[in-house]
């Protein structure tokens, strides 16, 4: 306890010039405060739209109101942008990236080097726009669990360091996730916003989404981080005795209000992905009755998922991007294997080691469908220095998602990118070689998909004999892929090589008795 109080004071110490300075801007940036009138009007209420009245506000009569010309869909997307208020800092951002470096007991990471993660790290920086890295550094640690994650050494360095830096917007700690307290006080000693990981990411995603679910699954990874937001704001507050008063005729304190409307953002977003969810369950049901086998292409970020599909479908409309997560929503690619049987290639959300795990259940609904998927194929970048870790974090998840033992028993594992290594040899005997980019071992891939789809669907490759002036050839070409029609004109009756799931062969030979 004594060398707590000790490295309390001493960072204390050393940030008191720092803090005076930055401060002020710092707590500006994270949230508006509240400037003058009511209090209730400050933090987790959505700007008002004209026309669309606020909270125990008389409805309005222009604008665009909430009147029968009206849509829903119109409704549906106002609610949406209500839900996604910015809650990170938008904007230019020059960053420290600190790497607290554990080399010792349980919590050392395996697999890796310091450098590599700080390389990482720097990586998920320059990934977004407007954030730059302007230095980095590597710290041991012993405690990274502390509050003040360093020893009282390094975290005097560090504090010199940053003092020295006075251009510095915020510094990147790269750990999963700060406590309140240790991000508040962080931030009190040196004066700049601190983010963790967790921020880090989720600005990320919320940079890169596109479609509503994705944007929503976003707004809810963000309440954590809202709340707190919201704590730190209030422990400021209540220092000025503001957090605890009455908001006069409400019953509520301020603080009570704010976490109401919290909750109640929360609910909704809950609901609206509901709804998304139940629409995708039937878009699932239409998927099955087609009998389209699906295949779920998955992997760590930037390993090449979207370029392999690309390749695989000749879908020109995929986008593949050198940045981590430029894929956020789940996107169905058409295919065609070597025997002409057309199936689906789902592009997925790729993963990243310690992804906070908030982050990972508010997106475990997109990944969901992977549970219906005939095959998973796990794509790796074979040329990246941290292969053989980024490998056991996706296992790691894919084990997490509850999926069903046949699905992961028979993942096909794709070593990508290997036109970046000279003569590569896979280490692994399963695994397929290939360039998703320059097309190397694509024929291949198909071969060994299609193999193990036909097993998994109870798909058969069959010849049957059809009447020609009979309605046979076209059912087949209806309920199965056909791949050659062999006429033989002298009887008018043909050869046909399909590919047939066990269920249409018995409608089949009960609609076609031989
Ligand atoms: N040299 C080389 N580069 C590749 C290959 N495949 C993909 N890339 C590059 O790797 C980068 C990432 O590719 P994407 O297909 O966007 O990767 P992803 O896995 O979909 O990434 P996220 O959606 O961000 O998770 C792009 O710059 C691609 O051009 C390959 O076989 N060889
Ligand atoms: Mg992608």
């Amino acid at each position: 306890m004594g060398s707590g109080l000790l490295l309390r004071g001493a960072a204390a110490l050393c940030a008191r010039g720092l803090r005076a300075q930055r401060r002020q801007a710092t707590l500006a940036r994270w949230l508006p405060r509240p400037p003058s009138g009511p209090l209730s009007t400050w933090l987790l209420v959505p700007p008002r739209r004209a026309g669309r009245p606020g909270r125990g506000e008389p409805p309005r009569s222009v604008g665009r109101g909430r009147g029968a010309a009206h849509s829903e869909e119109e409704e549906e997307e106002e609610d949406l942008e209500e839900l996604l208020a910015p809650g990170l800092p938008r904007g230019v951002q020059r960053l420290l990236v600190v790497h607290p470096d554990v080399k010792w007991g349980v919590k050392k990471p395996q697999l890796t080097t310091a450098e590599l993660q700080i390389a990482e790290a720097v990586t998920l920086i320059n990934t977004l726009h407007n954030w730059t890295v302007l230095d980095k550094i590597i710290l041991s640690t012993k405690t990274p669990d502390k509050k003040f994650i360093f020893g009282k050494g390094n975290f005097q360095i560090l504090t010199e360091k940053i003092k020295r830096l006075p251009q510095i917007t915020a510094v990147f700690l790269n750990i999963e996730r700060l406590s309140p307290l240790t991000k508040k006080e962080l931030e009190d000693a040196w004066g700049v916003m601190v983010f963790d990981r967790y921020t880090v990411v989720l600005h990320i995603f919320r940079c890169n989404a596109r479609t509503k679910e994705a944007k929503l699954q976003i707004a809810l990874a963000e309440i954590p981080l809202l709340r707190t937001n919201l704590k730190n704001e209030m422990s400021h507050l209540d220092q000025q005795r503001g957090g605890s008063r009455y908001i006069m005729g409400s019953g509520e304190t301020f603080m009570e209000t704010q976490y109401r409307l919290l909750k109640e953002k929360e609910y909704k977003i809950r609901n609206a992905l509901e709804k998304l969810r139940r629409k995708r369950s039937v878009l699932r049901a239409q998927r099955e009755r087609r009998e389209f086998p699906v295949i779920s292409v998955m992997g760590y970020t930037n390993c090449g998922k979207t370029t392999l599909i690309k390749a695989l479908t000749g879908d020109e409309g995929l986008q593949p991007q050198d940045q981590l997560f430029a894929t956020l929503d789940i996107t169905a690619h058409a295919g065609y294997l070597p025997s002409h049987l057309a199936v689906i290639y789902v592009d997925t959300i790729g993963f990243l080691s310690e992804l906070p795990h908030d982050l990972i259940e508010s997106f475990s609904a997109t990944l969901e469908d992977v549970a219906y998927s005939d095959l998973i194929v796990h794509v790796r970048d074979i040329s990246h220095p941290e292969t053989v870790l980024q490998k056991a974090s996706v296992l790691s998840v894919l084990k997490n998602l509850n999926l069903p033992s046949h699905l992961l028993d028979s993942v096909v594992e794709v070593h990508n990118k290997v036109d970046l290594i000279e003569r590569y040899q896979s280490p692994e005997t399963n695994a397929i070689a290939v360039s998703a980019l320059l097309g190397y071992g694509l024929e291949e891939l198909k071969e060994e998909i299609e193999r193990i789809v036909l097993k998994t669907t109870g798909k058969r490759i069959l010849t049957i004999k059809v009447n020609l002036a009979g309605p046979q050839l076209s059912w087949l070409y209806k309920e199965a892929t056909v791949q050659e029609v062999d006429v033989i004109p002298e009887n008018g009756t043909a050869n046909v090589k399909v590919i047939i799931s066990n269920s249409a062969l018995g409608k089949y030979k009960k609609l076609f008795p031989q």
